[in-house]
């Protein structure tokens, strides 16, 4: 299955850069993840270009309302999807105010990495962190503990 991470706007903040170029190297070893960063702007407009650009993927919509997953739940969930043949999932950050009701009435799982509101390239960073995870446990190699 590859993955489709979609997070609006040029990331900005040095630390968040960094862990997002580090993990995505480590995600290379393991499969398809690649990261597009659509034009920034308001919840609407934003919503709209997530909403076309993962239309006809698995949509999975990052909001802090969402499901709470453990890693494992995570694990089976994704393992679940490539068993059942999805060819491409997407994960969708939003703007600074976050996604229409529209975008999260179509979305396959809402996903909630924690209660908390996350600055949105924090919350990229841990997705990232989270898949990177995933996969060693897929692969049955040490980085999960
Ligand atoms: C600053 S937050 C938007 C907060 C906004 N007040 C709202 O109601 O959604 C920007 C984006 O970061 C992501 N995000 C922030 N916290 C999150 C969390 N705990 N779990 C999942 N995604 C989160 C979401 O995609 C959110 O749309």
């Amino acid at each position: 299955m590859k993955h489709t991470i979609l997070a609006p706007g040029k990331p900005a903040l040095g630390y968040a850069k960094d862990g997002t170029t580090e993990y995505l190297k480590r995600l290379r070893r393991y499969g398809s993840y690649e990261l597009i960063h659509p034009k920034d702007g308001n919840s609407e407009d934003v919503s709209k270009r997530l909403h076309d650009a993962s239309s006809g993927t698995l949509r999975i919509v990052m909001d802090e309302r969402g499901e709470q997953l453990t890693t494992a739940q995570l694990t089976k969930k994704i393992n679940q999807w490539e068993m059942r043949g999805v060819k491409r999932a997407s994960y969708l950050i939003g703007a600074s105010d976050g996604h229409t009701q529209q975008l999260r009435d179509d979305a396959d799982l809402i996903w909630a990495l924690s209660p908390l509101t996350l600055q949105h390239e924090l919350a990229l960073l841990v997705l990232l962190e989270q898949l990177y995870r995933v996969a060693t446990i897929q692969r049955g190699e040490p980085y999960h503990r």
